[in-house]
């Protein structure tokens, strides 16, 4: 777990250790990592140095690469007036060590190294057309990128590309980690992410978010001396017609990640009797289930019938854990009633599960404000509704009605497939049956769920094809691993 700062942090505590000269310590630690990656110390670099102090970063380190024998090309995009001072002194110092400026890449240059200092938090508008042009020119350059900081056109807050971003093969973030690095586009252009904390000690700082790079805290094993009763019972509510696989997957994720039993109602005229793969599931009567169940998920699959209606009003009073999702979502967003019936639940009982779609439902937007700032929108929804909130997608957000928040790590593009949110909700169904409170379950369940598919991944399964009830039987495997210390 890494902590993550915002804006309004980092410019605090640089501004508390003005006096002592990061930018040499982060632009002698970039050319300490170019150094490690470039190999040798024949080979040449290309720097792009912007015109604020990210640009100055990539001038200290063009500086130190040129004293170790590199042959070192820099583009200055700025001017030496504007530069702010630290920058300006490393311009200076450049200069005085025989470096030469360029305005643009040279043409027929041979490099086997970029690196990226045109911007970095300070970026604070879309690129105009300028700027556009080089980072286009530098990605289509096919060179490793070590981006500085952040990669240059890449929103630190919101992972959000603001005209055009470097593709970078690895990022050196400096003093902490930035949300923008780990969800929405940010994956996509940061490549190996690394940090150098500049020698700054700033535990004692607030931070804004956290980011789950490894399990959070785990269920005990179990005691030998247990019975199916010992594990709860996960009830799911959903599958009306044509969308009975929700449902079951669902179910059968609950039952595969450890609940003691599972209970599914289908809202189907003609619901299933047996789910012959999967024959410890108990099909019941979908009137039945919610007393028979510890933990609810209610949504997958289930429409927005009438019938659908009246069972959300009946389970939504109801004092235990529940997982609210997909139609259950919809439903919220057009029945006010209903929004005051959650709104009353014990607090810390519920966790929403939308996707952007179901997000911009939930807030009558649009699916591109809420992908603008998922972490806004993610505690948007959790004040509003009082809840425990996962935006899914690339990078999930989980938002706490208290505030805080975190973002995921784990998963890959083979998880965009039908069925996988549905898997989602029957492993956090399972955690929480098996009595781990709801924010361990909901933080465990989510990143478990990623980190099933990214195992499979590792094993030459997917992206390309995964499915929904593999990452249920990874996640298996991965959490047995976890609570037992197995390879
Ligand atoms: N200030 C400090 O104490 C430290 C800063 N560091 C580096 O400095 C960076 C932040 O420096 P700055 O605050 O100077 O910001 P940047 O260097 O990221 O960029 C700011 C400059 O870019 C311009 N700009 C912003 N958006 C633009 C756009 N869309 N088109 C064209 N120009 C645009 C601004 O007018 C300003 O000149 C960090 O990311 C880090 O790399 C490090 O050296 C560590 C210490
Ligand atoms: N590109 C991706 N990277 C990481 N996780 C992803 C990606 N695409 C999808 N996921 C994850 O897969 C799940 C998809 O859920 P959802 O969209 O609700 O699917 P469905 O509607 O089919 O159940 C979410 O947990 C989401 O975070
Ligand atoms: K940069």
């Amino acid at each position: 777990m890494h902590p993550l700062y915002d804006l309004a942090q980092l410019r605090e505590i640089e501004q508390q250790h003005l006096a002592e000269n990061l930018m040499e310590k982060a632009g002698l630690a970039a050319a300490g990592l170019a150094s490690k990656l470039l190999q040798s110390h024949e080979y040449s670099v290309l720097v792009l140095a912007g015109p604020g102090n990210n640009g100055g970063d990539a001038l200290v380190a063009a500086r130190h690469l040129k004293a170790a024998w590199h042959p070192v090309t820099v583009v200055f995009t700025g001017q030496r007036e504007a530069l702010p001072p630290d920058a300006a002194a490393a311009y200076d110092a450049w200069l005085a060590a025989g470096g030469e400026l360029c305005a643009e890449i040279p043409a027929h240059g041979h490099w086997q190294l970029v690196i990226d200092g045109l911007f970095g938090i300070g970026l604070s508008r879309p690129l105009g057309s300028r700027y556009r042009a080089l980072i286009e020119q530098v990605n289509t350059l096919g060179l490793p990128v070590l981006a500085l900081d952040i990669p240059s056109g890449l929103c630190m807050t919101t992972g959000r590309v603001l005209g055009a971003a470097i593709h970078a093969s690895h990022t050196l973030s400096f003093i902490g980690l930035k949300p923008g690095l780990f969800t929405l586009d940010g994956p996509d252009h940061v490549g190996e992410v690394h940090l150098d904390a500049l020698g700054l000690d700033i535990q004692h700082h607030d931070v804004a978010g956290v980011l789950i790079d490894q399990p959070p805290a785990l269920p005990c094993p179990r005691r030998r001396n247990s019975h199916k009763g010992s594990h709860g019972s996960v009830g799911v509510i959903g599958g009306a017609d044509y969308m009975v696989g929700a449902a079951i997957l669902a179910s059968r994720a609950a039952l595969l990640l450890g609940a003691g039993r599972v209970y599914c109602g289908l809202l189907s005229p003609q619901p299933l009797a047996l789910d012959t793969a999967q024959a410890e599931l108990m099909l019941r009567d979908v009137a039945s289930v919610p007393a028979l169940s510890s933990v609810l998920v209610i949504g997958p699959g289930l429409g927005n019938s009438s019938a659908a209606l009246a069972m959300l009003h009946e389970v939504l009073p109801q004092a235990k854990p529940m997982v609210l999702d997909a139609d259950a979502l919809n439903l919220l967003a057009d029945h006010p009633e209903l929004q005051t019936k959650l709104r009353q639940r014990a607090p810390g009982s519920t966790v929403l599960t939308p996707h952007p779609g179901e997000a911009a439902t939930l807030l009558a937007c649009s699916n591109a404000e809420v992908q603008a700032d998922r972490i806004a929108t993610a505690l948007k929804l959790a004040h509003s509704y009082q809840a425990i909130i996962v935006l899914k997608g690339c990078g999930s957000i989980i938002a706490l009605p208290d505030g805080r928040w975190f973002i995921n790590q784990s998963g890959n593009p083979g998880m965009a497939s039908a069925g996988m949110g549905d898997t989602l909700c029957g492993i956090i169904a399972a955690l929480l049956a098996q009595a781990m409170p709801m924010e361990q379950a909901v933080l465990l369940g989510v990143y478990l769920h990623g980190a099933a598919a990214d195992a499979l991944l590792g094993r030459g399964i997917g992206p390309i094809g995964l499915t929904a009830s593999e990452v249920a039987m990874s996640a298996r495997a991965l959490l047995n691993a976890w609570v037992y210390g197995r390879e």
